[in-house]
């Protein structure tokens, strides 16, 4: 381990006590969420989404310390995690409702996923979520060795590159955002927008999933925070984009996030997995066809997109409510959260509604689970299902699209997949659709349900290839590879690069 307690102190500067981790990652989310059982007894359960998916096998990989929050209120234990360091931020009831629930998800997240609700805009929210960047600043400073490299997530968090710096120069700020970089247009609406560009600045380097948010990055730089920046294109993990911030240089490019694809692999190959698998089925039923779909309950992942499909392909008589069943695992979410308390309503409505019509006794034809399962349960699922379904119609990535790739070394089932996910830049051998584009959204899942066994094999072969080969160390390794190399070239950062100098908003147009 990298630090021993919570308020470990490894050394001192003339204003500062260091701590001990040489590497330490900052999320919103511990890798555990805590829950207090009715008897009062403590449990610490795996925290929901991609984010901690993602990043949970790196940690323990490279041992280091985890700043982050605990799931409820007013909780600062440090639970006990095998090769991970525990530093938990306490959040007040006032501070999870306001920062949380708040400007995270009611005012950012809508914004970044193109206003599919409309963000809200309160002072106070914003108020707190910088008082609350600034506590995890304070917390990242006192369990960073000197010279450590500090990894921060996403966009609970983005002004603490900056106040991260200004207390510890001496460390190398790397900043991911997992969600998308939204386009221009839209982020000028943050009232914030300025603040928040120049937080994520205070970074070394700055991370997107797809080119396409570095360069919308790019381009707010120069003109809300007036730095010169490079102007060409971005490449995925190359041609980094190049903001001048005094003398320092923040590199700005994009490493589309993955899953441990090998050890999924593995585990979906497994004797006890397989048997599951097939017992699944046998309880559905013996369906023709298993259709799924693995979700946080979020209005993003347009659940109420492929229902509303299933619904019109029935009624069609496109598919077969005897030949068909569909499981909805939907993990709860955000719960408190008015958008999220609306889609969920609409959701059940939809299921009770198709259920209504083409269901038998004891046959419904979907089958909903508002719960988390158990991973190995999953992973049987998705050995178990033809065809899934991931149809968001905004999603930085989708980690689930490529676990369920992971899962099929048999070269069985097929992937319906939107358009607007990150995954879509690399799934290409997916059956692709536009989630706004019903009709489009029908026809891709009819001709999955339909797919000949060569041509379902041929587009798992290369879907596994894309997988297999860009896993989470891969993105890890390469985002992490870029941050050390930075201050290798601090002696001249932009070699060969042509910044352009920013300006106000009429210097400069979104090209
Ligand atoms: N009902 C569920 N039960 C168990 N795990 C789930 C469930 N729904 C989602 N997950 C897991 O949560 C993660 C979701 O990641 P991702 O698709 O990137 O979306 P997000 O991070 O937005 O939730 C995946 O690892 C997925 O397997
Ligand atoms: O912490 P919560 O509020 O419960 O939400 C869970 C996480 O959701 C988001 O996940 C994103 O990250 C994934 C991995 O990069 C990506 O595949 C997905 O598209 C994103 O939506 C969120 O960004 C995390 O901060 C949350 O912890």
């Amino acid at each position: 381990m990298a630090g021993s307690g919570d308020e470990s102190n490894g050394g001192t500067t003339a204003d500062h006590e260091f701590g001990d981790a040489q590497f330490v990652v900052v999320a919103n989310r511990l890798p555990v969420d805590k829950e207090v059982l009715p008897d009062g007894t403590v449990n610490w359960k795996r925290s929901p989404g991609g984010l901690v998916t993602a990043l949970e096998p790196i940690l323990r990989s490279q041992t280091g310390a985890w700043v982050g929050w605990s799931g409820i209120a007013d909780s600062d234990d440090n639970p006990d995690i095998e090769g991970i360091d525990i530093h938990a931020v306490p959040l007040s009831t006032q501070e999870i409702a306001e920062y949380y629930e708040g400007f995270s998800n009611a005012t950012l997240w809508p914004l970044y996923h193109d206003v599919l609700v409309k963000p809200e805009y309160h002072r106070e929210w914003w108020n707190t979520y910088v008082e609350v960047n600034r506590r995890f600043a304070e917390k990242t400073a006192t369990a960073a060795a000197e010279g450590a490299i500090v990894w921060i997530q996403d966009y609970q968090l983005q002004l603490v590159p900056k106040m991260l710096r200004m207390l510890r120069p001496d460390l190398k700020i790397g900043f991911f955002l997992h969600i998308p970089f939204p386009p221009v247009e839209l982020f000028m609406q943050l009232p914030w927008r300025t603040e928040i560009v120049e937080g994520l600045l205070g970074a070394d380097l700055i991370g997107f999933h797809l080119p396409g948010g570095a360069q919308n990055f790019l381009f707010l730089a120069r003109r809300l925070a007036g730095q010169a920046t490079s102007k060409g294109t971005v490449g995925v993990r190359s041609r980094f984009g190049v903001v001048q911030v005094g003398f320092r240089t923040v590199r700005v490019g994009a490493f589309p996030i993955s899953i441990d694809s090998g050890d999924l692999d593995a585990k979906a190959r497994s004797k006890d997995i397989r048997k599951r698998a097939a017992e699944l089925r046998e309880e559905l039923g013996n369906p023709k066809t298993i259709m799924l779909g693995v979700d946080r309950l979020d209005y993003t992942k347009g659940i109420d997109v492929r229902l509303e499909a299933l619904s019109e392909l029935l009624a069609e008589h496109r598919i077969k409510p005897e030949e068909t069943v569909m499981i909805q695992l939907a993990t709860p979410s955000r719960e408190r959260v008015d958008s999220y308390v609306r889609m969920r309503a609409g959701i059940e409505q939809l299921v009770g509604n198709i259920n209504g019509v083409y269901a038998t006794v004891g046959q419904p034809v979907v089958q909903y689970l508002h719960r988390p399962v158990p991973r190995d349960e999953l992973i049987a699922f998705f050995v178990a299902a033809d065809v899934m379904l991931v149809t968001p119609l905004r999603d930085g990535m989708n980690l689930v699209a490529k676990e369920y790739v992971a899962c099929r070394s048999d070269l069985g089932g097929a992937l319906v997949l939107s358009e607007f996910t990150g995954a879509a830049a690399e799934l290409r051998s997916a059956y692709q659709a536009n989630p706004y584009d019903l009709d489009g959204v029908k026809d891709a899942i009819e001709a999955a349900v339909q797919q000949s066994t060569e041509d379902g094999r041929k587009r798992m072969r290369a879907l596994r290839r894309q997988v297999l080969a860009h896993d989470v160390a891969t993105w890890a390794e390469s985002f992490l590879g870029t941050l050390e190399s930075v201050t290798e070239t601090a002696a001249d950062p932009n070699r060969g690069v042509h910044l352009v100098q920013g300006g106000t908003e009429s210097s400069d147009s979104n090209e």
